[in-house]
């Protein structure tokens, strides 16, 4: 075992990979919480129940997705990079296609898989990268800050803290509110651990914050803590029931926001945790088409199961920080993963004062690829920043995505650099445009 996972050229251990994958799991298992409740809008109280998807469902789908992906990345690719649904777009999932869209989440599940079938078919074959090579990678950078900020945007609106105003769109509230202020004592708890680089700050600064609401009577306390495995039922197979209504002008628009948002994800993520743990070979990542080819299984194998698309985690750096530097760290977290299973009863704690400083915490993370790009090239910047700061004022990666690729030909035209446009971006700007007349509601 310790020759397969090539200990000795990478110069660890058992115990090191054991940590490691510990402490990627601790980083991440904030989402076994988190994904239930936004996938089924938790904090948009006139909701009506019989179109939320069912939470116990889905806590036992984030398990699976994330130990399936994970033991199959270190497994297959041998990376220490651990997969789990992403938190970018069970955001889009929940409160652009479900929400404002009205698309149910069965469909929405079906679209989820059909974008990994895509993403499936690509990996298998030499368009990964044709695409990889012609998007330019301020782009790719700014498609994942503006994630960040899209996440953060949703956590500060849970967390009350920012709100509406019927004079400027939005401001910031009066702060009174006994949930904001949890919120904001969770936020502060978090970012303390977080700077004093507490492996698994985020979990714990939820569990804090859990227990310090159920100390104020703001949180039930749970009756147990361990407890059966919810049934899947409600979610498992749904998406493969549901392909035939995913045929219409609205879904191809969300199919390619997931296919697309996923792609750029978990190449940019891949790439800079691979490159944190000095594993790249001349700036190329090895093995890239099975790692690009798990995740993209992942994506399959998750919606089947019942949840929105299942990606690789920036938070795996926690753990190559801890020394993780095979697969058997992704092992690890993945086998974590299976025995998380057992602690369901934990979801009924988890509330949006919980979960936002989670939400803003990782839109931090993702948000610090901005220094990635180049703002002294005035033609790369303006398509970057109008993607970054579309994505949280539109509230949509969507046409934050789309923003940014009809700008990036028109500023590299007027720069004199048209040559350096691939072809494929020039397709994209019409696709672009196309969504704009006519998919946009
Ligand atoms: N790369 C990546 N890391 C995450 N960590 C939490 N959510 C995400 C996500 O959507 N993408």
């Amino acid at each position: 075992m310790k020759k397969y996972f090539q200990f000795d050229e990478l110069g660890t251990n058992y115990r090191t990979e054991i940590i490691a994958g510990l402490t990627t799991f601790l980083s991440m298992a904030y989402i076994l919480f988190v994904n239930p409740f936004t996938l089924s809008l938790g904090a948009v109280k006139d909701f009506p129940d019989e179109l939320r998807i069912d939470q116990g469902a889905v806590f036992v789908a984030t398990a699976l997705a994330a130990a399936y992906g994970s033991i199959l990345m270190g497994v297959l690719a041998r990376y220490p990079i651990a997969l789990a649904p992403g938190m970018g777009l069970n955001a889009f999932f929940a409160f652009t296609v479900v929400l404002h869209m009205g698309i149910p989440w069965q469909t929405a599940l079906a679209g989820v898989f059909v974008s990994g079938i895509i993403f499936t078919i690509l990996s298998l074959t030499g368009i990964r990268e044709k695409i990889i090579d012609a998007i330019p990678v301020e782009l790719k950078y700014a498609v994942s800050a503006g994630i960040g900020l899209f996440i953060t945007f949703i956590g500060l609106q849970n967390a009350g803290i920012i709100v509406n105003n019927d004079a400027t769109l939005v401001g910031l509230s009066d702060l009174k509110d006994g949930n904001t202020l949890l919120a904001i004592f969770g936020l502060f708890i978090t970012v303390v651990l977080m700077v004093k680089k507490v492996n698994g700050g985020v979990f714990y600064g939820m569990v804090i914050t859990a227990v310090v609401g159920m100390i104020f009577g703001l949180i039930k306390v749970p009756h147990q803590i361990v407890g059966a495995i919810p049934d899947i039922s409600p979610t498992f197979g749904v998406a493969i029931e549901h392909l035939p209504d995913i045929f219409s002008w609205k879904m191809l628009g969300v199919v390619l926001t997931f296919f697309i948002v996923d792609f750029f994800d978990a190449t940019g993520t891949l790439l800079a945790v691979a490159n944190q743990a000095g594993l790249l070979k001349n700036n190329k990542l090895p093995r890239a088409g099975k790692a690009l080819l798990v995740d993209a299984t992942a994506v399959m194998v998750g919606a089947v199961f019942g949840t929105s698309t299942t990606t690789s985690y920036i938070e795996s750096s926690a753990g190559v920080a801890a020394g993780g530097r095979s697969g058997f760290s992704a092992v690890v977290t993945g086998i974590l993963f299976l025995l998380a299973l057992f602690f369901s009863p934990l979801l009924s704690v988890i509330t949006a004062p919980v979960t936002a400083p989670a939400l803003i915490i990782v839109g931090v993370l993702m948000a610090s690829s901005i220094g990635e790009i180049d703002w002294k090239k005035f033609e790369v910047a303006v398509p970057a920043f109008f993607t970054l700061i579309t994505m949280p004022l539109s509230y949509s990666i969507a046409t934050g995505i789309a923003v940014g690729f009809i700008f990036y030909p028109i500023t590299m035209i007027l720069k004199g650099r048209g040559k350096d446009v691939h072809p494929l971006l020039y397709v994209l700007f019409l696709v672009f445009i196309c969504y704009f007349v006519f998919l946009r509601e």
